[in-house]
């Protein structure tokens, strides 16, 4: 007797979003048939036996849970933006969505999984809803977690009790690290996208052996169409769901399943890619949105010393990996500042899903990311995500920049410059205009700005890697170190080729220059907290004196 294996795999046919939505996803399951035959006489019956490949049952609990948790937060999101009583500062809303989210997502896996080991390493846990100070909101948790379930028309759940939601919550405990198999769960990856109605991620992976092998993220407000330059798709449709197994490829389909993209019950799916850009000049990056999370400033050095042209797609949570995988833009880059730690759950299911994209996810050194470690990620000062002929140059640039003891010649000539601009103080005029020796080393666009920093002009630290000026007034550094936010700062990082921006001074110069080439958010939260304004009072207050 012998016996054949066929391994038989659908391709699903795209080159990039919305080129094909015809694809079900009965013809991209990858299925592994063994044929048995007797090879003397064909009158014996032929065997099939059908075994699921690897992580299958689990990649569809995985895509069912996240879609749950997806509905429930899309729910609570809904509410929150409508409602005049939850101010954007009470996180209350968010709780209920986070412990909701997990609650859901924990609750699904158990259930779907029964015979399987459970190890969850997630956000979330359930000490402060376990107080007497947190019944109500459990009870809130609760009703939401139910409302949700029950509105999976095609099963019917039991009803849960709080402790069923606390003890779904704590599931959520687990350490992971390099043995067995644990699932990932970030409930809502981009918080602050959450509240402020934008982009946010239901982000579920798995481990095993301290390696990913699968993901699945949830991006309810992610447009099915393009975020990129190149928008293909027509619909105006939001909500993604991107899922990746180890070796299988990685695929999108629409969260919601409308009927736009769920014709006649079958679910469409694409399989993803990421692009395959080489010239620098034609990517475009991402990045968050939140410049307290990843430095705005270093990413756009190496962007541009890198040559790309495109400004910064920026945006919250792991829906920078989903939409980077379907070739939105061509890379994304994370510096998060001094003493942070990347947690294991912000990166595990995007990571998979842009590797098995094609792409390459990486720190900062070109270290490969390794889950193995607990719930956090050693990285090494950042995270490059990339397509494979981008990496290499993308390392350079980074390396070139990131690192201060190789300066380039650029870099230097500037420092020499920046050095001369301090000595030249004298030669500003009294009108604040410092256009004498601005002329000199940075475009004319910037001079008044520029100008206007003479009375701020004392002090002057300089640090090569970034080409930092910080100028400080007549005021002592122990004045300026009180304000602490980097808003005294002068960023000359581009060199002296007209690139002179503005990240604020002290307060006087910050209302005068924030409008530079760059606007650092934080001096907009440092000047509200420093006067008592609300930011938004004060950025508006800027765009006035911009316009
Ligand atoms: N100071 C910091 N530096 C870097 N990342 C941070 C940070 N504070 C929070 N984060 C992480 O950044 C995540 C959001 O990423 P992004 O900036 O890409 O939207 C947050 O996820 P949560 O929103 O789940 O807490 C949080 O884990
Ligand atoms: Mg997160």
């Amino acid at each position: 007797m012998g016996t054949a294996t066929i391994w038989w795999r659908a391709r699903a046919i795209s080159a990039g979003v919305g080129s094909d939505w015809r694809l079900s996803e009965a013809r991209i399951r990858k299925r592994c048939i063994s044929v048995s035959t007797r090879s003397s006489c064909c009158s014996s019956p032929l065997t099939l036996i059908v075994s699921s490949m690897p992580y299958e049952k689990e990649l569809a609990a995985a895509k069912k849970a996240a879609t749950l948790a997806a509905r429930l937060c899309q729910k609570v999101q809904k509410a929150l933006l409508q409602s005049d009583v939850h101010s954007k500062s009470d996180k209350s809303p968010v709780t209920v969505a986070d412990y909701g989210s997990q609650a859901l997502v924990s609750f699904i896996l158990e259930r779907e999984l029964p015979s399987e080991p459970f190890s969850i390493v997630a956000e979330e846990d359930s000490g402060d809803l376990r107080k007497e100070s947190g019944q109500e909101t459990l009870k809130r948790i609760t009703e939401l977690v139910n409302d949700t379930l029950a509105s999976e028309g095609s099963e019917s759940f039991p009803t849960l009790t709080t402790d069923d939601v606390l003890a779904a919550i704590d599931n959520g405990k687990s350490e992971g690290g390099p043995v067995g198999q644990h699932w990932v769960l970030d409930p809502i990856d981009g918080t602050k996208g959450f509240v402020r109605g934008d982009q946010y991620a239901i982000a579920l992976g798995l481990l095993h052996e301290g390696k990913v092998v699968l993901g699945v993220l949830a991006c309810p407000n992610l447009p099915l169409a393009s975020i990129g330059s190149n928008q293909l798709h027509s619909s105006n449709e939001v909500g993604c769901l991107f899922f990746a197994k180890v070796g299988d490829g990685a695929f999108l389909q629409a969260l919601g399943g409308s009927t736009q993209t769920k014709l006649f019950h079958v679910q469409m799916i694409i399989q993803v890619h990421v692009c395959d850009v080489d010239n620098p000049e034609e990517a475009s990056f991402f990045e968050s949105f939140e410049a307290a999370h990843s430095s705005h400033d270093l990413s756009s050095s190496i962007a541009e010393k890198l040559g790309v042209k495109a400004p910064p797609v920026r945006i919250d949570s792991q829906a920078k990996y989903g939409a980077l995988s379907r070739g939105d833009g061509a890379i994304y880059l994370r510096f998060p500042h001094k003493g942070y730690r990347e947690k294991i759950w912000d990166h595990a299911a995007g990571s998979i899903v842009v590797t098995e994209a094609g792409g390459i996810v990486t720190d900062a050194a070109g270290n490969p990311l390794d889950f193995s470690k607990g719930k956090f990620l050693d990285v090494v000062s950042g995270i490059i995500v990339t397509n494979q002929k981008l990496m290499p140059s993308l390392l350079r640039a980074k390396n070139m920049i990131g690192n201060p003891l190789i300066p380039s010649l650029k870099q230097i000539s500037a420092l020499v410059f920046a050095a001369a601009i301090v000595s030249a103080r004298g030669l500003m005029n009294n009108e604040g205009n410092g256009i004498g020796h601005c002329k000199a080393g940075c475009s004319g666009r910037r001079v008044n700005e520029f100008g206007r920093w003479r009375r701020y002009c004392g002090v002057v630290w300089i640090r090569p890697s970034a080409l930092i000026c910080r100028i400080a007034g007549k005021r002592s550094m122990t004045q300026l170190k009180r304000f602490h936010c980097g808003s005294h700062v002068i960023a000359c990082g581009a060199g002296f080729t007209g690139l002179l921006w503005c990240h604020g001074g002290d307060d006087e110069a910050s209302s005068n220059c924030v409008g530079g080439r760059r606007r650092n958010f934080t001096v907009a939260e440092w000047w509200a907290k420093k006067v008592g304004e609300k930011e938004e009072n004060y950025l508006k207050q800027e765009e006035d004196a911009l316009i």
